[in-house]
């Protein structure tokens, strides 16, 4: 019996020899390790908070989000990652509101719960809630659903969305970009974070990451340790606003996170190039 103990030690400590000695060696394996791990804490971790959400708050509601902040919280020590952040205080805003910000990878919800304010939701598309563990934390979390091969569902979500908001007093964090996208630039918004805006009539807050190209890189084969600086900018207004200001408040947005993201990530701004 302890002969057949002391071997499975031995077998494991072979085991995580060989693992170090490939990360050391190939990119590739240590970059698959490193996502492995995340996906594994996810699921992981999700597992043990779904017992914890339903016992404390029963079901489906943002309430959630805090006992999933709080987890989700101590990822970032797992992969060396450090969040500088700035200009918390203008979430700050009387009632609902919509909060935009860059999506980079699936490492973004990190960076999503190092700032959450209370009762906030996010958009997601609906293919999440079948990721197992994962699906129903984030269900469980009262994410919103939308289908994004369906432009007519879609805006129906939103359009309830924008009805509720009010009376449930919830801020909604959209991704208006509508995918991941890691090249250190943003991709065209798209317009139903801000068609949401100007329906309920509540402010716009972006929030911007600088690039994670320095330490995240899929096709490089790059994940090491790094550093993320954060920046929630001053609250947009859209009273008064109607459906015809909608493009220009979607461009008025999108230039500001466009500077505030190169500024966060040391790159010259598009002026200063051409210049
Ligand atoms: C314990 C650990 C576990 C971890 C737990 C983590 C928990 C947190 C989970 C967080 C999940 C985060 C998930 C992130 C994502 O999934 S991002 C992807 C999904 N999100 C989005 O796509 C949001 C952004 N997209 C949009 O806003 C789109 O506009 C959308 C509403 C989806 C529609 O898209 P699409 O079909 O592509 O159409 P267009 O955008 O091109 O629009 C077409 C025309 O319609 C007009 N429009 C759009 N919306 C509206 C509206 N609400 N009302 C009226 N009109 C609307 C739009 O203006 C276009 O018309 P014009 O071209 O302007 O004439
Ligand atoms: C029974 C089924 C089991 C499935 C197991 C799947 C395990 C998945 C495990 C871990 C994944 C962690 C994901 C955390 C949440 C990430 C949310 C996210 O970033 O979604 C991407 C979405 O915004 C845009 O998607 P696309 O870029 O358009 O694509």
């Amino acid at each position: 019996m302890e002969l057949g103990w002391l071997l499975w030690g031995a077998a494991v400590l072979l085991l995580l020899l060989l693992l170090h000695v490939l990360m050391e060696l190939s990119p590739a394996v240590n970059f698959a390790l490193r996502i492995g791990l995340y996906c594994l804490l996810c699921v992981v971790a999700s597992a043990l908070t779904v017992p914890a959400c339903l016992l404390v708050n029963g079901g489906r509601t943002v309430k959630n989000m805090r006992i999933i902040k709080t987890v989700v919280k101590t990822f970032k020590y797992f992969f060396g990652l450090r969040f500088e952040v700035k200009g918390l205080k203008n979430f700050e805003v009387e009632g609902p509101a919509i909060i935009v910000s860059n999506h980079q990878s699936i490492l973004d919800m990190m960076g999503l719960m190092e700032v959450l304010p209370n009762n906030c939701v996010q958009v997601g598309k609906k293919e999440l809630m079948y990721t197992g563990t994962v699906g129903l934390i984030i269900y469980l979390g009262g994410v919103i659903f939308i289908n994004r091969k369906s432009t007519t569902s879609a805006k129906m979500v939103m359009a309830e969305v924008a009805k509720t908001m009010a009376t449930d007093n919830v801020k909604v964090w959209v991704y208006p970009e509508g995918t991941r996208n890691c090249t250190g630039d943003l991709l065209p918004f798209k317009k139903g974070a801000f068609h949401l805006a100007v329906q309920a009539q509540v402010p716009v807050i972006p929030v911007v990451y600088s690039s994670f190209t320095t330490f995240y890189n899929p096709k490089k084969n790059l994940f090491t340790s790094g550093k993320i600086k954060v920046e929630v900018l001053p609250p947009i207004e859209t009273k008064g606003l109607t459906s015809d200001d909608v493009s220009d408040l979607t461009d008025k947005c999108f230039c500001t996170m466009r500077e505030t993201l190169f500024r966060l990530s040391g790159r010259p701004s598009e002026a200063k190039d051409s210049s």
